[in-house]
Formats: C-alpha cells, structure tokens, sequence
C-alpha cells in the first residue's frame, strides 16, 4: 500500500516521498504550491486604532495556557482540501486555507465592555440550545462577559421585542432540552430595524444561528454594520439539519437526525415486513438535498429504495421505481422506500395557487412526496395486480428527528462551534462564520459560506455506497 510523507517542512511542498511495494521513491510535487490563505474580515479593516488586550485566559485562576495554546493568525491554518489527485493540473495551483479557529493571545474587546446578542433562525435543529448554552458559558466563564442578550423569536426579536438577559445559571441544563429557548422564526428580515436596534441596545457582537437563508441575512447586516463603521462583531454559526450549507464538513444535529431517522425506518420494516406485499414508505428532512436520507440509508441497511432531489426517478416502464419494486415484493414480500421531501417535487401535481404558496421567508412550499408516492404506489398496483393484496405504510418523522435534543457526539460538537465562535470573535473578526473543515474548526468568511450550497455528489462514492447498499435503479432512462 502506498504512503505519502511531505519532505519539506516549509508550506511550499515540492517533494513527497511514496512507499510503492517497490520500496520508498520520491516524487517532485510541483517546484511551488502557493498557499492561498483566505482572508476573513476584521474590525480593524474598517475601524482605527483599535485599542488591544491581553486574552484574559492568562489571568484564570483555574487553566493555564501552555505554549502553542493560542494560535497565530497568520500561521495556524486548515486546508480546505485534503483528498488530492497528485496527476491533476489543478494540483500545482495554489492551496486554499482559512485561519484555525481557536484563542488569540491578543483580543479587540475590553470584556467588561461587552454587549453580547444571541438569536436563533430558520427551522429547528438539534443542538441550538446547546450553542446557545455554550456560547453564555464560553463568554461569562472564559472571557468573563457579564452582559449576554438572548433575542427572541428570529430576527424580528432584534426591533420588535425586548431580549432576555442570560446567565451560566439559567441556561445550564438546556443543552438537554431539544427546540431553542430563545425561540424561532420565518421572514421579519429588516435590515435597517435591525441594525439600528444593535446600535441603539449597544450590542457589539451579534451571534447569529441559522440556516442558508439566515446566513444571507448575516453578511447583510454585516456590510451595513461595516458601512455605518459600527465596532459590532457578526459571526454565524451554521444550523442547518439538511446539512444544505456548503464548506463546512456539517452542520450540527445532523447525526442527531440521522439517528432519529433509524426509528422511523425501523419501524417501517417492521410494518412491511408484517403484511403480504408491504411497503413501508419513510419520508424525511432535505429540501434541495437528501443528505439525511442518504446517511439514514447507508446506516439503516433496510432500505431498498433511497429517492434524493439531486436524482431525479420515475415510476413507469423499464429502470423506473414499479418494475424495481415489483422485484423486490416478488423475491422477499417486502420493501422499504426512503424519501427526502424535496425529491419528485417536480412529478406531483400542482395548483397554479400551490405552485405560487411562500413561506414566511420565501421558500417554496413544498407538497408532500410521501402523500403522493402512497396513492401513486396503490394506483399501480391496484391496476398491475388487481387480485394481489398490498399494504403501503407511510411515516412521516420529519418533525421528531429535528424537535429533539441533540446527541453526545453534537452536544460536543456545539459546543466547539460556540467556543470557536466566542475566540474568533474576542480576535476582532467580523462578517465570519465558526465551522469544521476537515475535522479541524476554522474561520470562513461569512459572504462565502452563505452562498456555498451542499448537494449530493451522485457523481461521487458516497451515492455509489447507497447504489451498492440497496441495487436500486439509477434512474438514467436508456
Ligand atoms: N436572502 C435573504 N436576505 C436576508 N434575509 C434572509 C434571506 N433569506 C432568508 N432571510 C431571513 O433569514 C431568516 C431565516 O431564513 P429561512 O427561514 O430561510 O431559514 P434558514 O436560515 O434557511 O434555516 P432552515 O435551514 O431552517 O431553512 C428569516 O428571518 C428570513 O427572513
Ligand atoms: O419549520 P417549517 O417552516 O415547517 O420548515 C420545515 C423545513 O425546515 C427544514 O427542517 C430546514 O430547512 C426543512 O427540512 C423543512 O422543509
Ligand atoms: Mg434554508
């Protein structure tokens, strides 16, 4: 087996050294990869002289920073790509890294001068209370931030409402409970109320939680904020149980609602696997992505039928979903379906006035493909075997895999982001957002990451995991 150890210690890697059966060869990379260190934004691009402080982690009486605790912002890097195909011209281009996430020895705020606001967006997920527990503690605990503002209900709560003021006591157990307690909303995206009300409550660093839409917001006020030079820090932090939003590795509570997915597909074979000719049907989260039902699929090993908006399917005729499905009742009596909701969206019959139907934010509101699917399913078989018994059990779990609190693996993981959040933040970057990127938490500029999109590559191994785990068709007509 092959293995790859760079020889030069310098960020310009120009050899590799690679163990063939063979024995070691080394292999000139490129004469020069230049690393192209993505630039987040920073108050003082806009605001001068700021006046700087020593991180007060150097004080706490309890923790001790050790050498290489803080992090350099000009060295300490995470590189956006770690699969690399060493033949491919792109190869030699230039690297691209973002700033480590983690605390700087020097800091932009006077702690005691702090104002922060918290607010969630968009729908649930699991783990928003968490980071928002988090991000109190992380403030009041390693920073020593005694003024934390809960906004309520969206952005709305920042000009319709007064925000709640929270301590490490109030919030302590709520990384146990699912939902967000600051509450939640569509729509109210006001941009000058909303900076004005920052600038008239004295807020200097806004965290913001929401999905695509709400980071889109974020880089909004941002760049008004940096237009009017308010010394106000805007972070996101990425809440998105699609795992729509692209860069980042994930979002949080996305295991969790995988997790909570294996219930429902569970108890759909279960139901199939009980009746002559069952199919049971589990619809689940995903918009424009499938991203749960593919992870849900993959782990499950009971479905035999994975649908995703990013691959279009059919029911009719050769390669469609009824000449699978007639195979599968026919060698083992059963068969499980898993849909993501934004698959088929395209094939279920709308009214002019359902085509036009908004959400508060402007999404499109989607008909339901699980609905749909059961009658289409019960049409086909009703007139392909009309003398044949079938049994369609459809479960909709879409709501109980976000409502409910979020596991132990993204409890941690919540809680890194908030930290990671709070260091950045106390660094004096602004307009940026807290996520992992191969493992490793960085800082990503906000303007980036609000318009990166997260589809399923059918191209790549993952879908081809699913297609080796089920046999299902790929729905290419031939
Ligand atoms: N392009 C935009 N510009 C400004 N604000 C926006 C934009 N898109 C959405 N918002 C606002 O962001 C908030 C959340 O948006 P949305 O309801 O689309 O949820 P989201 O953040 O995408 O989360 P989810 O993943 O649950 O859909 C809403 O208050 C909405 O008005
Ligand atoms: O909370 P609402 O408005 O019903 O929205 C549900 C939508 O929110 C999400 O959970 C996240 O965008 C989607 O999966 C789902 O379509
Ligand atoms: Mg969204």
């Amino acid at each position: 087996m092959a293995s790859q150890s760079p020889q030069s210690t310098n960020p310009t890697i120009a050899t590799a050294t690679v163990t063939t059966p063979d024995g070691p060869t080394t292999t000139t990379l490129s004469p020069s990869i230049p690393i192209k260190l993505q630039t987040v934004p920073h108050l003082s691009d806009y605001l001068h002289p700021l006046q700087t402080f020593p991180n007060p982690l150097d004080q706490n009486p309890f923790f001790h920073p050790s050498a290489g605790f803080y992090l350099s912002p000009t060295s300490d890097v995470v590189f956006r790509h770690v699969i690399q195909d060493l033949s491919s011209p792109d190869f030699t281009s230039s690297h691209l890294a973002y700033h480590r996430a983690g605390p700087r020895n020097r800091i932009f705020f006077d702690p005691s001068r702090v104002r922060a606001a918290v607010v969630t967006c968009g729908g649930l997920c699991p783990g928003m209370n968490t980071v928002i527990r988090e991000l109190v503690v992380g403030l009041w605990e390693l920073y020593g931030v005694r003024e934390i503002y809960g906004v309520r209900a969206g952005y709305r709560g920042f000009y319709s409402g007064d925000p709640v003021l929270m301590d490490p006591k109030m919030v302590h157990n709520w990384h146990k409970r699912g939902g967000t307690a600051l509450e939640t909303s569509r729509g109210g995206f006001d941009l000058d109320k909303i900076v004005t009300a920052i600038e008239d409550r004295g807020y200097n660093q806004v965290y913001i939680i929401g999905g695509d839409g709400t980071l889109r917001g974020a880089v909004k006020i941002f760049e008004e904020i940096r237009r009017r030079k308010l010394n106000v820090g805007i972070v996101g932090i990425p809440k998105t149980v699609d795992n729509d939003v692209g860069i980042i590795d994930r979002s949080f509570g996305f295991e969790t609602a995988v997790e909570m997915a294996q219930q429902a597909i569970s108890a759909a074979y279960v139901e199939a696997e009980s009746a002559v000719n069952g199919i049971g049907l589990v619809k689940l989260m995903g918009r424009s992505t499938g991203h749960i039902a593919l992870h849900a699929t993959l782990s499950s090993r009971d479905v035999d039928c994975c649908l995703i908006p990013e691959n279009d399917f059919y029911l009719e005729g050769k390669g469609g979903l009824f000449e699978f499905l007639e195979h599968r009742l026919k060698n083992n009596g059963h068969a499980v379906l898993v849909v993501a909701e934004g698959a088929g969206q395209d094939m279920i019959p709308r009214t002019d006035a359902q085509k036009q139907e908004r959400d508060e934010s402007g999404n499109l509101v989607f008909l339901d493909v699980g609905v749909w699917l059961k009658s289409e399913l019960k049409k086909w078989w009703d007139r392909d075997h009309p003398k044949d018994l079938i049994t369609v059990k459809y479960i909709d779990p879409m709501y109980m895999i976000r409502a409910v609190p979020a596991n132990a693996s993204d409890n941690l993981f919540c809680t890194l982001l908030a930290h990671s959040a709070i260091h950045g933040m106390m660094a004096g970057y602004t307009g940026f957002v807290a996520g992992l990127i191969n493992g490793s938490y960085a800082y990503i500029p906000l303007e980036e990451v609000a318009v990166a999109k997260n589809p399923v590559n059918t191209a790549d191994h993952k879908w081809a995991w699913v297609r080796s785990v089920t046999n299902q068709p790929d729905f290419l007509r031939s």
